[in-house]
């Protein structure tokens, strides 16, 4: 039995990872990754970057993916709380323009694992939000592609209101306020 519990979602390949944690008066410890556990859960991809970035409330980075040397990630959430995005981007897949969207929190612990062809973006729902992921493949600049969040053909149900945000206060970089839709994108790709 593996340390790690495997979730489906309503799209294929798309899980949440739930670890075991360890807890007691002083605290709590889990494995955030076992090649071997994650193996015996038919997950047995490699990582080679983790990556760490920090976003105050309201923050929306994404939706990124890359073209070429396309990344798998194992992301979760270490300080405060985001809504987790993944649109699925494969080829021939039969939730083609989909998306599935989790909450992850300190608190919760789940991890989300995206694989590859999937378009990725989150939601930073807390002041300070704290986010570390694990990828499958290399960092690679210029093979960069992403979508604008608000699409209206995905139809992300941002969980604004909740979180008394408005989409005024939105902080996206420059780069993300100009990404196209998925449309423009398969036009122009
Ligand atoms: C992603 C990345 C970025 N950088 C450098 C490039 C820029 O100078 C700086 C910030 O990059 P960027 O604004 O693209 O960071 P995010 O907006 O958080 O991008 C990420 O956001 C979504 C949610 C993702 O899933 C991707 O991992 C990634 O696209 O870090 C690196 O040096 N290595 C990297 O792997």
């Amino acid at each position: 039995m593996s340390k790690f519990k495997k979730i489906k979602t309503s799209i294929n390949d798309l899980y949440i990872i739930e670890p075991t944690v360890f807890e007691d008066d002083r605290g709590f410890f889990m494995e955030s990754h076992n090649q071997r556990e994650f193996a015996q859960i038919g997950m047995d991809m490699n990582f080679v970057q983790d990556n760490h970035s920090k976003s105050t409330k309201g923050t929306l980075r994404g939706l990124h993916f890359q073209v070429k040397h396309s990344q798998g990630k194992l992301v979760r959430v270490i300080k405060g709380q985001a809504y987790d995005v993944a649109v699925d981007l494969r080829e021939n897949s039969n939730t083609y323009g989909e998306y599935f969207g989790v909450l992850l929190s300190a608190e919760n612990k789940k991890m989300f694992y995206i694989p590859e062809g999937f378009a990725h973006g989150f939601l930073a729902l807390s002041e300070e939000m704290e986010f570390i992921y694990k990828t499958t493949d290399y960092y690679c600049p210029e093979c960069e592609g992403g979508i604008i969040w608000n699409d209206n053909d995905i139809n992300i149900d941002w969980p604004l209101e909740e979180y008394e945000l408005t989409k005024e206060q939105l902080l996206l970089s420059d780069k993300d306020r100009k990404l196209p839709t998925l449309k423009e994108f398969n036009r122009d790709n």
